[in-house]
Protein backbone atom coordinates (compact mmCIF):
# COMPACT_ATOMS: atom_id res chain seq x y z
CA UNK A 1 0.00 0.00 0.00
CA UNK A 2 1.26 3.30 -1.28
CA UNK A 3 2.10 5.13 2.26
CA UNK A 4 0.18 8.75 2.66
CA UNK A 5 1.38 11.16 5.48
CA UNK A 6 -1.73 11.51 7.99
CA UNK A 7 -2.07 14.67 7.83
CA UNK A 8 -0.79 16.21 4.24
CA UNK A 9 0.98 19.50 3.61
CA UNK A 10 -1.57 20.52 0.83
CA UNK A 11 -4.57 18.94 -0.92
CA UNK A 12 -6.05 20.29 -4.27
CA UNK A 13 -9.51 21.05 -4.79
CA UNK A 14 -10.55 21.97 -8.70
CA UNK A 15 -13.26 23.78 -9.32
CA UNK A 16 -14.28 27.23 -7.01
CA UNK A 17 -17.99 26.80 -7.04
CA UNK A 18 -20.80 26.49 -4.01
CA UNK A 19 -19.27 23.14 -3.11
CA UNK A 20 -15.86 23.10 -4.22
CA UNK A 21 -14.99 26.70 -2.25
CA UNK A 22 -17.04 25.04 0.94
CA UNK A 23 -15.72 22.28 1.07
CA UNK A 24 -11.57 23.67 0.76
CA UNK A 25 -13.34 25.58 3.56
CA UNK A 26 -14.45 22.29 5.44
CA UNK A 27 -11.10 20.92 5.59
CA UNK A 28 -8.79 23.79 6.22
CA UNK A 29 -11.30 25.16 8.99
CA UNK A 30 -10.54 21.13 10.56
CA UNK A 31 -6.83 21.92 9.38
CA UNK A 32 -5.43 25.03 10.13
CA UNK A 33 -1.80 23.41 9.03
CA UNK A 34 -2.84 21.96 6.08
CA UNK A 35 -3.00 24.30 2.74
CA UNK A 36 -5.80 23.67 0.72
CA UNK A 37 -5.64 25.03 -2.66
CA UNK A 38 -8.28 25.44 -4.90
CA UNK A 39 -8.54 25.89 -8.51
CA UNK A 40 -10.97 28.61 -10.29
CA UNK A 41 -11.64 29.02 -13.67
CA UNK A 42 -11.78 33.09 -13.64
CA UNK A 43 -8.78 34.40 -12.31
CA UNK A 44 -10.60 37.19 -10.58
CA UNK A 45 -12.40 34.59 -8.81
CA UNK A 46 -9.14 33.19 -7.36
CA UNK A 47 -8.15 37.21 -6.67
CA UNK A 48 -11.29 37.50 -4.53
CA UNK A 49 -10.57 34.56 -2.77
CA UNK A 50 -6.45 35.60 -2.28
CA UNK A 51 -7.24 39.22 -1.84
CA UNK A 52 -10.41 38.92 0.15
CA UNK A 53 -11.37 35.69 1.54
CA UNK A 54 -14.83 35.52 -0.19
CA UNK A 55 -16.16 33.82 -2.93
CA UNK A 56 -19.28 36.13 -3.25
CA UNK A 57 -21.01 34.73 -6.36
CA UNK A 58 -21.12 31.51 -4.83
CA UNK A 59 -20.91 31.75 -1.03
CA UNK A 60 -22.65 35.31 -0.26
CA UNK A 61 -20.39 37.23 2.68
CA UNK A 62 -19.03 34.13 3.91
CA UNK A 63 -15.44 34.38 5.05
CA UNK A 64 -12.83 31.50 4.04
CA UNK A 65 -10.25 30.54 6.09
CA UNK A 66 -6.49 31.99 5.45
CA UNK A 67 -5.21 28.54 4.87
CA UNK A 68 -7.50 28.42 1.44
CA UNK A 69 -5.29 29.38 -1.29
CA UNK A 70 -6.76 29.59 -5.03
CA UNK A 71 -5.39 29.76 -8.18
CA UNK A 72 -6.54 29.79 -12.31
CA UNK A 73 -3.42 27.83 -13.20
CA UNK A 74 -4.53 24.04 -12.45
CA UNK A 75 -0.40 23.05 -12.69
CA UNK A 76 -0.18 25.22 -9.28
CA UNK A 77 -3.02 23.90 -7.28
CA UNK A 78 -2.30 20.22 -7.57
CA UNK A 79 1.82 20.46 -7.58
CA UNK A 80 2.51 17.41 -4.26
CA UNK A 81 -0.90 17.51 -4.13
CA UNK A 82 -1.95 13.50 -2.44
CA UNK A 83 -5.29 14.84 -2.61
CA UNK A 84 -7.29 16.05 -5.81
CA UNK A 85 -10.64 16.67 -4.87
CA UNK A 86 -13.23 17.63 -8.13
CA UNK A 87 -16.39 19.75 -8.17
CA UNK A 88 -16.92 20.80 -11.67
CA UNK A 89 -20.18 20.69 -13.33
CA UNK A 90 -20.58 16.90 -14.49
CA UNK A 91 -21.00 17.16 -18.02
CA UNK A 92 -17.44 19.03 -18.45
CA UNK A 93 -15.57 16.69 -16.34
CA UNK A 94 -14.04 14.18 -19.05
CA UNK A 95 -12.43 16.66 -21.38
CA UNK A 96 -11.20 18.85 -18.08
CA UNK A 97 -9.58 15.49 -16.70
CA UNK A 98 -8.01 14.68 -20.07
CA UNK A 99 -5.92 17.77 -19.67
CA UNK A 100 -5.42 18.00 -15.96
CA UNK A 101 -3.83 13.94 -16.10
CA UNK A 102 -0.29 15.08 -16.70
CA UNK A 103 -0.26 17.46 -14.15
CA UNK A 104 -1.38 15.30 -11.18
CA UNK A 105 0.78 13.34 -8.79
CA UNK A 106 1.10 10.20 -10.47
CA UNK A 107 -0.12 8.82 -6.43
CA UNK A 108 -2.61 11.05 -5.70
CA UNK A 109 -6.01 9.57 -4.37
CA UNK A 110 -8.95 11.51 -6.58
CA UNK A 111 -12.22 12.07 -5.15
CA UNK A 112 -15.40 12.79 -6.50
CA UNK A 113 -18.12 15.60 -4.99
CA UNK A 114 -20.05 15.67 -8.60
CA UNK A 115 -23.81 14.55 -8.44
CA UNK A 116 -24.29 14.01 -12.29
CA UNK A 117 -24.08 11.11 -14.97
CA UNK A 118 -22.78 11.63 -17.54
CA UNK A 119 -24.83 11.93 -21.30
CA UNK A 120 -23.86 9.22 -23.87
CA UNK A 121 -21.82 7.15 -21.73
CA UNK A 122 -24.38 6.86 -19.05
CA UNK A 123 -21.01 6.77 -16.93
CA UNK A 124 -20.28 7.68 -12.91
CA UNK A 125 -18.13 10.61 -12.45
CA UNK A 126 -16.26 7.97 -10.12
CA UNK A 127 -16.12 5.88 -13.59
CA UNK A 128 -15.56 8.83 -15.81
CA UNK A 129 -12.29 9.90 -13.62
CA UNK A 130 -10.82 6.11 -13.57
CA UNK A 131 -11.03 5.56 -17.25
CA UNK A 132 -9.80 9.01 -18.30
CA UNK A 133 -6.72 8.93 -15.10
CA UNK A 134 -6.00 5.52 -15.48
CA UNK A 135 -6.51 4.80 -11.85
CA UNK A 136 -7.74 1.69 -9.56
CA UNK A 137 -10.67 1.33 -7.47
CA UNK A 138 -8.10 2.06 -4.14
CA UNK A 139 -7.52 5.48 -5.69
CA UNK A 140 -11.06 6.75 -6.73
CA UNK A 141 -13.10 7.98 -3.57
CA UNK A 142 -16.81 9.60 -3.87
CA UNK A 143 -18.32 11.76 -0.94
CA UNK A 144 -21.96 12.23 -1.46
CA UNK A 145 -24.71 13.17 1.00
CA UNK A 146 -27.41 15.68 2.58
CA UNK A 147 -24.54 18.31 1.79
CA UNK A 148 -26.21 21.94 0.53
CA UNK A 149 -23.36 24.17 0.37
CA UNK A 150 -24.26 27.01 1.70
CA UNK A 151 -25.70 26.02 5.08
CA UNK A 152 -22.14 23.94 5.67
CA UNK A 153 -20.23 27.24 4.97
CA UNK A 154 -22.26 28.48 7.64
CA UNK A 155 -21.10 25.33 9.76
CA UNK A 156 -24.71 24.31 10.32
CA UNK A 157 -23.93 20.65 11.51
CA UNK A 158 -24.09 18.31 8.82
CA UNK A 159 -23.23 14.57 7.95
CA UNK A 160 -22.01 13.31 4.41
CA UNK A 161 -20.56 9.58 3.48
CA UNK A 162 -17.13 9.21 2.11
CA UNK A 163 -16.87 6.32 0.03
CA UNK A 164 -14.20 3.72 -1.74
CA UNK A 165 -13.58 0.29 -1.81
CA UNK A 166 -10.47 0.39 0.18
CA UNK A 167 -11.56 1.32 3.66
CA UNK A 168 -8.03 2.90 4.61
CA UNK A 169 -8.31 5.01 1.93
CA UNK A 170 -12.18 6.20 2.83
CA UNK A 171 -10.74 6.60 6.69
CA UNK A 172 -7.98 8.50 5.68
CA UNK A 173 -10.28 11.56 3.64
CA UNK A 174 -13.07 11.10 6.34
CA UNK A 175 -10.12 12.01 8.82
CA UNK A 176 -9.17 14.93 6.60
CA UNK A 177 -12.34 16.58 6.05
CA UNK A 178 -13.92 16.02 9.68
CA UNK A 179 -14.46 19.30 11.33
CA UNK A 180 -16.26 20.40 14.18
CA UNK A 181 -19.52 20.94 12.23
CA UNK A 182 -19.35 18.17 9.72
CA UNK A 183 -18.96 14.43 10.09
CA UNK A 184 -18.11 11.81 7.33
CA UNK A 185 -19.23 7.98 7.59
CA UNK A 186 -17.52 5.27 5.18
CA UNK A 187 -19.22 3.19 3.10
CA UNK A 188 -17.54 0.44 0.25
CA UNK A 189 -20.36 1.02 -2.15
CA UNK A 190 -19.10 3.36 -4.22
CA UNK A 191 -22.14 2.87 -6.96
CA UNK A 192 -24.76 3.20 -4.58
CA UNK A 193 -23.59 6.67 -2.84
CA UNK A 194 -22.84 7.68 -6.22
CA UNK A 195 -26.37 6.70 -7.42
CA UNK A 196 -28.29 8.14 -5.01
CA UNK A 197 -26.45 11.93 -5.31
CA UNK A 198 -27.12 11.57 -8.91
CA UNK A 199 -30.72 10.29 -8.91
CA UNK A 200 -32.12 12.51 -5.97
CA UNK A 201 -31.72 15.71 -8.52
CA UNK A 202 -34.10 14.10 -10.74
CA UNK A 203 -36.50 13.45 -7.96
CA UNK A 204 -36.16 17.38 -6.69
CA UNK A 205 -37.10 18.19 -9.88
CA UNK A 206 -40.55 16.43 -9.95
CA UNK A 207 -40.89 17.85 -6.39
CA UNK A 208 -40.34 21.34 -7.02
CA UNK A 209 -42.53 20.95 -10.26
CA UNK A 210 -45.08 19.93 -8.09
CA UNK A 211 -44.43 22.72 -5.37
CA UNK A 212 -44.68 24.94 -8.66
CA UNK A 213 -48.02 23.70 -9.59
CA UNK A 214 -49.38 24.66 -5.72
CA UNK A 215 -49.23 20.53 -4.80
CA UNK A 216 -48.86 20.02 -0.99
CA UNK A 217 -46.97 17.88 1.61
CA UNK A 218 -48.86 14.68 0.38
CA UNK A 219 -47.83 15.05 -3.27
CA UNK A 220 -44.04 15.78 -1.73
CA UNK A 221 -43.93 12.65 0.61
CA UNK A 222 -45.33 10.93 -2.14
CA UNK A 223 -42.70 11.97 -4.67
CA UNK A 224 -39.75 11.40 -2.45
CA UNK A 225 -40.68 7.70 -1.28
CA UNK A 226 -41.43 6.36 -4.54
CA UNK A 227 -38.53 7.97 -5.41
CA UNK A 228 -36.45 6.25 -3.26
CA UNK A 229 -37.77 3.08 -4.92
CA UNK A 230 -37.00 3.84 -7.93
CA UNK A 231 -33.48 4.69 -7.11
CA UNK A 232 -33.18 1.27 -5.10
CA UNK A 233 -34.01 -0.27 -7.89
CA UNK A 234 -31.39 0.85 -10.09
CA UNK A 235 -28.76 0.49 -7.49
CA UNK A 236 -29.69 -2.74 -6.61
CA UNK A 237 -29.67 -3.48 -10.73
CA UNK A 238 -25.80 -1.84 -11.05
CA UNK A 239 -24.40 -4.10 -7.74
CA UNK A 240 -25.40 -1.34 -5.02
CA UNK A 241 -26.18 -2.28 -1.35
CA UNK A 242 -29.85 -1.36 -0.37
CA UNK A 243 -28.33 -0.46 2.90
CA UNK A 244 -27.22 2.79 1.52
CA UNK A 245 -30.28 3.57 0.41
CA UNK A 246 -31.83 3.80 3.96
CA UNK A 247 -28.43 6.47 4.73
CA UNK A 248 -27.05 9.80 4.42
CA UNK A 249 -26.07 9.26 0.43
CA UNK A 250 -29.97 7.68 -0.04
CA UNK A 251 -32.60 9.02 1.75
CA UNK A 252 -30.92 11.88 3.49
CA UNK A 253 -29.84 13.42 0.58
CA UNK A 254 -33.45 12.96 -1.31
CA UNK A 255 -34.88 14.75 1.62
CA UNK A 256 -32.61 17.51 2.19
CA UNK A 257 -32.62 18.10 -2.04
CA UNK A 258 -36.59 17.86 -2.31
CA UNK A 259 -37.32 20.25 1.10
CA UNK A 260 -34.46 22.98 0.65
CA UNK A 261 -35.21 26.24 -1.18
CA UNK A 262 -31.32 26.14 -1.29
CA UNK A 263 -31.55 23.25 -3.74
CA UNK A 264 -30.89 24.41 -7.37
CA UNK A 265 -32.74 21.19 -8.36
CA UNK A 266 -35.87 21.92 -6.26
CA UNK A 267 -35.36 25.09 -7.46
CA UNK A 268 -35.18 24.74 -11.27
CA UNK A 269 -38.40 22.36 -10.95
CA UNK A 270 -40.51 24.90 -9.02
CA UNK A 271 -40.04 27.47 -11.86
CA UNK A 272 -40.82 24.77 -14.54
CA UNK A 273 -43.96 24.12 -12.44
CA UNK A 274 -44.64 27.91 -12.21
CA UNK A 275 -44.84 27.84 -15.97
CA UNK A 276 -41.18 29.29 -17.24
CA UNK A 277 -39.72 27.12 -20.07
CA UNK A 278 -36.60 25.11 -20.13
CA UNK A 279 -34.71 28.10 -21.67
CA UNK A 280 -35.98 30.78 -19.13
CA UNK A 281 -35.27 28.58 -16.22
CA UNK A 282 -31.86 28.13 -17.90
CA UNK A 283 -30.99 31.57 -18.33
CA UNK A 284 -31.80 32.24 -14.53
CA UNK A 285 -30.09 29.52 -12.98
CA UNK A 286 -26.58 30.55 -12.12
CA UNK A 287 -25.28 27.58 -10.68
CA UNK A 288 -25.31 23.60 -11.27
CA UNK A 289 -28.79 21.67 -11.51
CA UNK A 290 -27.25 18.75 -12.32
CA UNK A 291 -30.57 16.44 -12.43
CA UNK A 292 -31.62 18.69 -15.93
CA UNK A 293 -28.72 16.87 -18.11
CA UNK A 294 -28.25 13.55 -16.03
CA UNK A 295 -32.20 12.91 -16.13
CA UNK A 296 -31.56 11.95 -19.98
CA UNK A 297 -28.49 9.57 -18.91
CA UNK A 298 -30.48 8.20 -15.78
CA UNK A 299 -33.53 7.07 -17.80
CA UNK A 300 -31.10 5.68 -20.84
CA UNK A 301 -29.48 3.29 -18.13
CA UNK A 302 -31.94 2.39 -16.36
CA UNK A 303 -33.38 1.49 -20.19
CA UNK A 304 -30.53 -0.32 -20.61
CA UNK A 305 -30.71 -2.41 -17.24
CA UNK A 306 -34.25 -3.16 -17.87
CA UNK A 307 -35.20 -0.82 -14.83
CA UNK A 308 -38.66 1.00 -14.33
CA UNK A 309 -38.31 4.49 -13.33
CA UNK A 310 -41.20 6.05 -13.58
CA UNK A 311 -40.58 9.21 -11.92
CA UNK A 312 -37.46 9.88 -14.05
CA UNK A 313 -39.32 8.92 -17.05
CA UNK A 314 -42.00 11.88 -16.41
CA UNK A 315 -39.28 14.04 -15.68
CA UNK A 316 -37.41 13.38 -18.73
CA UNK A 317 -40.84 14.12 -20.54
CA UNK A 318 -40.99 17.18 -19.38
CA UNK A 319 -37.59 18.42 -19.99
CA UNK A 320 -37.43 17.51 -23.25
CA UNK A 321 -40.59 18.74 -23.78
CA UNK A 322 -42.74 15.75 -24.33
CA UNK A 323 -45.56 16.46 -22.20
CA UNK A 324 -46.73 19.53 -20.38
CA UNK A 325 -46.17 19.98 -16.61
CA UNK A 326 -49.81 19.66 -16.28
CA UNK A 327 -49.67 16.22 -17.43
CA UNK A 328 -46.98 15.04 -15.20
CA UNK A 329 -49.07 14.00 -11.83
CA UNK A 330 -51.75 12.51 -13.89
CA UNK A 331 -49.14 10.24 -15.62
CA UNK A 332 -47.60 8.83 -12.61
CA UNK A 333 -50.85 8.40 -11.18
CA UNK A 334 -52.58 6.66 -14.36
CA UNK A 335 -49.81 3.93 -13.77
CA UNK A 336 -51.06 0.29 -13.50
CA UNK A 337 -51.77 -0.56 -9.69
CA UNK A 338 -49.03 -2.23 -8.08
CA UNK A 339 -47.80 -3.72 -4.49
CA UNK A 340 -45.50 -1.29 -2.54
CA UNK A 341 -42.79 -3.99 -1.98
CA UNK A 342 -41.93 -5.11 -5.73
CA UNK A 343 -38.81 -3.74 -6.75
CA UNK A 344 -38.75 -4.70 -10.06
N1 LIG B 1 -23.70 23.18 -4.26
C1 LIG B 1 -24.02 22.17 -3.47
O1 LIG B 1 -24.71 22.34 -2.45
C2 LIG B 1 -23.53 20.79 -3.81
C3 LIG B 1 -23.49 19.86 -2.78
C4 LIG B 1 -23.07 18.56 -3.07
C5 LIG B 1 -22.69 18.22 -4.36
N2 LIG B 1 -22.73 19.17 -5.33
C6 LIG B 1 -22.27 18.77 -6.67
O2 LIG B 1 -20.99 19.35 -6.90
C7 LIG B 1 -20.80 19.57 -8.29
C8 LIG B 1 -20.38 21.01 -8.49
O3 LIG B 1 -21.47 21.79 -8.05
P1 LIG B 1 -21.36 23.27 -7.50
O4 LIG B 1 -22.55 23.46 -6.67
O5 LIG B 1 -20.05 23.56 -6.93
O6 LIG B 1 -21.57 24.01 -8.92
P2 LIG B 1 -21.45 25.55 -9.21
O7 LIG B 1 -22.31 25.81 -10.38
O8 LIG B 1 -21.67 26.31 -7.95
O9 LIG B 1 -19.91 25.69 -9.62
C9 LIG B 1 -19.35 24.98 -10.69
C10 LIG B 1 -17.87 25.33 -10.74
O10 LIG B 1 -17.27 24.60 -11.83
C11 LIG B 1 -16.54 25.50 -12.62
N3 LIG B 1 -16.38 24.97 -13.97
C12 LIG B 1 -15.29 24.35 -14.38
N4 LIG B 1 -15.38 24.01 -15.64
C13 LIG B 1 -16.57 24.41 -16.06
C14 LIG B 1 -17.22 24.33 -17.32
N5 LIG B 1 -16.64 23.78 -18.37
N6 LIG B 1 -18.49 24.83 -17.38
C15 LIG B 1 -19.06 25.40 -16.32
N7 LIG B 1 -18.45 25.50 -15.11
C16 LIG B 1 -17.22 25.01 -14.99
C17 LIG B 1 -17.30 26.82 -12.51
O11 LIG B 1 -16.47 27.91 -12.87
C18 LIG B 1 -17.64 26.81 -11.04
O12 LIG B 1 -16.56 27.26 -10.28
C19 LIG B 1 -22.13 19.21 -8.97
O13 LIG B 1 -22.02 17.93 -9.49
C20 LIG B 1 -23.13 19.23 -7.82
O14 LIG B 1 -24.20 18.32 -8.02
C21 LIG B 1 -23.12 20.45 -5.10
O1 LIG C 1 -28.51 22.42 -4.95
P1 LIG C 1 -28.62 21.01 -5.48
O2 LIG C 1 -29.99 20.67 -5.93
O3 LIG C 1 -27.56 20.74 -6.50
O4 LIG C 1 -28.31 20.03 -4.25
C1 LIG C 1 -27.16 20.26 -3.50
C2 LIG C 1 -26.69 19.02 -2.79
O5 LIG C 1 -26.46 17.97 -3.69
C3 LIG C 1 -27.58 18.58 -1.66
O6 LIG C 1 -26.98 17.51 -1.00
Amino acid sequence: MTERPDLPATIAVLGAGSWGTTFAKVVADAHPEVQVRLWARRPEVAEEINTHHRNAKYLKDIVLPGNVVASADVADVVVDAPLVVLAVPAQTLRPQLASWKPLLDPEAVVVSLMKGLERGSDARMSEVIKEELGLSDDRVAVISGPNLAMEIARKEPTASVVACTDEDVAQWIARLCTAAYFRPYTNPDVTGVEIGGIVKNVIALCVGICDGKGMGDNTKATVITRGLAETTRLTLALGGDVQTMAGLAGLGDLVATCSSPLSRNHTAGRLLGEGLTLDEVSEQMTQTAEGIKSGRAVLDLATKLGVDMPITEAVVAVLEGEIAVEELAPRLLARELKSEGELQ
